[in-house]
């Protein structure tokens, strides 16, 4: 696996007018486990989204990212369709197929093999519709599973999801960080982000800091994100930063 870091450079993504990611600059180097961490609303999942290429940024720039594999968060996935789990495996591979191409056999059996890995052997024909929560999360792993892309982005992997499940799909994690690939995590939990996660990205719109772990989830940046998040709950405003300021900016970086 050839590493792939991602560097943002005064990356700004906005919803409407309003900024969810306000002026990030730094770098996930090559081969490196991070959490991105931050109060509800922080702009985590945008970033994550802006990262898989499905939200443009507004201004500024992500260079490297090239191909990712991305799990959205649960909640965001409508299962209602008729879909089986084998069939939600493969969906992973549509970016480079297409839709209307058809499905290679070596693909199918690369998906049931991914399915077999994450533990739900006998489950290709189940609909997604009537699986448990934790056993839909461990589909959505075999995907990524399938995509084999070298940046792997997870919004909130193991919510809803038991212990069990948690220390399988964490295992994996760890996994894909031992074969080189730059893998990126959306959490909540600290406890975890402490234990698992040696750099994290504190965000409360803007970067509150970014680094190793431990110099980053400080009690007082915790305590300034928390109080960030209270300040926007009352409005949030627009980017008070202009385009000509971005730019000039840029040039005395430059
Ligand atoms: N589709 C959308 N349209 C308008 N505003 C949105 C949209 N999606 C997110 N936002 C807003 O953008 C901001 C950042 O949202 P985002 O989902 O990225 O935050 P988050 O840190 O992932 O939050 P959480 O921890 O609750 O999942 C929030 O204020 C949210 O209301």
């Amino acid at each position: 696996m050839s590493p792939a870091g991602i560097t943002l450079a005064d990356l700004t993504v906005c919803h409407g007018r309003r900024p969810a990611v306000h002026h990030l600059s730094g770098r996930f180097a090559p081969g490196s486990l991070t959490a991105v961490v931050g109060p509800n609303g922080a702009g985590k999942s945008t970033l994550l989204r802006a990262l898989a290429g499905l939200h443009p940024a507004q201004s500024g720039r992500i260079e490297g990212a090239g191909r990712v594999a991305l799990l959205p968060q649960q909640s965001s996935i409508d299962r209602g369709f008729p879909l089986s789990c084998l069939d939600t495996v493969l969906f992973g591979l549509w970016a480079e197929a297409g839709p209307f191409r058809a499905i290679p056999r070596a693909a199918r059996a690369r998906a049931e093999a991914a399915l077999d890995a994450v533990g739900l052997r006998g489950f290709e024909r189940r609909p997604v519709g009537s699986v448990s929560s934790g056993q839909f999360q461990r589909v959505l792993f075999a995907r990524l599973l399938l995509q084999d892309a070298p940046v792997v982005l997870l919004d909130e992997p193991f919510n809803a999801v038991d212990a069990r499940t948690a220390a399988d799909l964490l295992a994996m994690v760890r996994r894909w960080h031992g074969e080189g690939r730059t893998v990126i995590a959306v959490l909540h939990d600290m406890d975890l982000v402490r234990d698992a996660f040696p750099e994290s990205l504190l965000l409360a719109r803007d970067c509150l800091g970014w680094g190793r772990t431990a110099e980053v989830l400080t009690a007082a940046n915790l305590l300034r994100a928390r109080s960030m998040a209270e300040d926007w709950a009352a409005g949030a405003g627009e980017c008070g930063r202009g385009r000509a300021a971005i730019d000039a900016a840029a040039a005395t970086a430059a």
